[in-house]
């Protein structure tokens, strides 16, 4: 497996003089395809800072982002924007799925803005909401979907296509457990298909269904473990894998 995201000494600086605060600070972070990452580590530690530098939302003040072994800074805004759109898929609390189209719609939607024939797109976006058990609600506007279903619905539309990276910030926060607990099997299941993927989370028991946990306090790389054996460790033992 090759890494699909590689940030060498990275560090991200707000505002200036006495306001000025160091929320990243010198990281280094690699991970393959095929791996899921889950980032810990106190409120204002730099981990929402670490996955918008990963995704290209924000420009690092200092050292290298790579995607997919291309550094994000030698590339054109064009090229950027492409990648962000191609490349990486992103999960966040609330969904931000759109209210005023259908979950095929809205899987279907990053594809067609990427050039895709709407039908082609469509076609796509189904086979991804079949993959995820959300085919009988493909037709569906998000309100008239559980929590859960949402943030299905918003990991469908993370991965369709070819995505390389996903990156999840708390993506289980507004779920139950029962929920919170579907949507990190099929995070597993989805980055074990060769996507690499980075997840936030405050949670040790949802972390522990990532490969590695990787700590981050006062904007430093403080630890990084394999995660206590877990919720994945059991379904192994369970079914003899
Ligand atoms: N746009 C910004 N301007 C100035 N400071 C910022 C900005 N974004 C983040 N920060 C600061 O950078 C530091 C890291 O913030 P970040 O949001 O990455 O932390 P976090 O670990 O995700 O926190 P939380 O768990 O509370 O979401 C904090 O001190 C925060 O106040």
């Amino acid at each position: 497996m090759t890494a699909q995201l590689e940030l060498r000494q990275v560090s991200k600086v707000y505002g200036s003089g006495p306001t000025e605060v160091r929320a990243l600070d010198r990281a280094d972070l690699i991970v393959e395809g095929g791996e899921l990452v889950a980032v810990m580590g106190p409120s204002g530690s730099g981990k929402s800072t670490l996955l918008t530098i990963a995704g290209s939302l924000e420009e690092a003040s200092s050292g290298e982002v790579l995607v997919a072994g291309t550094e994000v800074s030698g590339m054109s805004g064009n090229d950027r924007a492409r990648m962000r759109r191609r490349a990486i898929g992103y999960v966040f609390q609330d969904f931000n799925l759109l209210v005023g189209l259908t979950a095929v719609e809205n899987v279907a939607l990053p594809l067609e803005l990427d050039g895709v024939r709407a039908g082609t797109a469509r076609k796509t976006a189904m086979r991804a909401l079949d993959e995820l058990g959300l085919s009988a609600r493909a037709g569906r506007y998000p309100d008239e979907l559980s929590g859960g279903e949402r943030q299905r619905v918003a990991i469908a539309r993370a991965v369709v296509g070819d995505r390389q990276l996903l990156l999840a910030d708390e993506p289980t926060g507004a779920l139950d457990s029962v929920n919170g607990e579907a949507v990190m099997r099929l995070l597993r299941a989805t980055c074990r298909e060769g996507i690499a993927g980075v997840m936030v989370t405050h949670d040790a028991q949802l972390a522990s269904w990532a490969d590695r946990v990787v700590f981050l306090r006062d904007g430093h790389i403080v630890d990084q473990t394999a995660p206590p054996a877990g919720p994945e460790s059991l379904l192994v033992t369970e079914t003899g894998r």
